[in-house]
């Protein structure tokens, strides 16, 4: 297992007040033209990090996809698996996920037994994640195949205590999700909650498809936001959520 190199670059960021962008490929949406375009356009505004996976990857692709992104880019390449068979060693890295939202044991510890042997053959960092579905208005992939209930975006306290009890069973992180294409990202006042109650790095992603959202995201408390559908809809997204992370890293000074 490598050494935590890219848990310390979420945590160093976290510690000196720094925001992060992280792009979430979907290996099922992506082709070859259309993943070295939009790599490039990561390249170019210094995208932080690149999740890669899906709640349900039908292609044959995964493969192919980290290994493009680790022969055009030397942006850290984060797996972000909806299941144990979304795992390639060549990546730098794996969000090993509990589902801490739920109640479904599979997605709790199931799929992490199934996965620690070859996890643990491979040279991938592991990073222990408190994932949390915020519920978002209508079902998404995630929350329909995880077969679990999503924590309410109306009720902060349960979100706060929920990633309370992620991070006193020693995750490292806590990436709380409204699912892919959401139609209203997680609220304000569910993420400052949360953000206020734990000290590890937290994610924030999820119809996150405008600067507006994503500001709104940073202001209450992200550490790293991931935009995926709205990048791959309209690729200057990430130009502009960017600058828009740029622009407060600057304010901050810590760039
Ligand atoms: C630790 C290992 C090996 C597996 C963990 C498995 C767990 C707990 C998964 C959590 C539940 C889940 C299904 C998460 C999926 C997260 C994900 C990769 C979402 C990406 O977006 P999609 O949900 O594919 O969106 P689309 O509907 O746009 O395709
Ligand atoms: O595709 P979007 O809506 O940007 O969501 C990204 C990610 O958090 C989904 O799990
Ligand atoms: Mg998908």
């Amino acid at each position: 297992m490598r050494k935590n190199k890219v848990w310390h670059s979420f945590n160093e960021a976290k510690e000196a007040g720094k925001k992060s962008l992280a792009v979430l490929f979907d290996p099922d949406d992506t082709d070859e033209r259309s993943l070295i375009e939009s790599l490039n356009v990561c390249l170019e505004n210094n995208v932080d990090y690149l999740f890669v996976g899906g709640s349900l990857i039908t292609s044959n692709n995964l493969n192919e996809v980290v290994s493009m992104i680790k022969s055009y880019t030397d942006i850290p390449c984060i797996l972000f698996p909806g299941n144990a068979i979304q795992i390639d060693a060549s990546a730098d890295a794996i969000l090993f996920l509990s589902l801490i939202s739920g109640r479904n044991p599979e997605l709790l510890i199931g799929q992490h037994v199934v996965a620690a042997p070859v996890v643990k053959r491979s040279n991938l960092e592991v990073i222990p994640t408190g994932y949390m579905l915020v519920n978002s208005g209508r079902p998404t992939s995630a929350s329909y195949i995880s077969n679990s209930q999503p924590l309410p975006n109306d009720k902060p306290s349960l979100s706060a205590s929920t990633a309370m009890a992620g991070e006193m069973l020693g995750m490292r992180a806590i990436y709380m999700d409204a699912g892919s294409g959401a139609e209203e990202p997680i609220s304000t006042k569910v993420i400052k909650a949360v953000s206020k109650s734990i000290d590890v790095p937290l994610i924030i992603g999820g119809g996150l498809n405008s600067t507006f959202k994503a500001k709104n995201a940073l202001d209450a408390g992200a550490d790293i936001i991931v935009i995926g559908n709205g990048a791959q809809k309209n690729l200057n997204l990430v130009t502009e959520v960017s600058d828009l992370v740029k622009f407060y890293n600057e304010a901050l000074n810590v760039n």
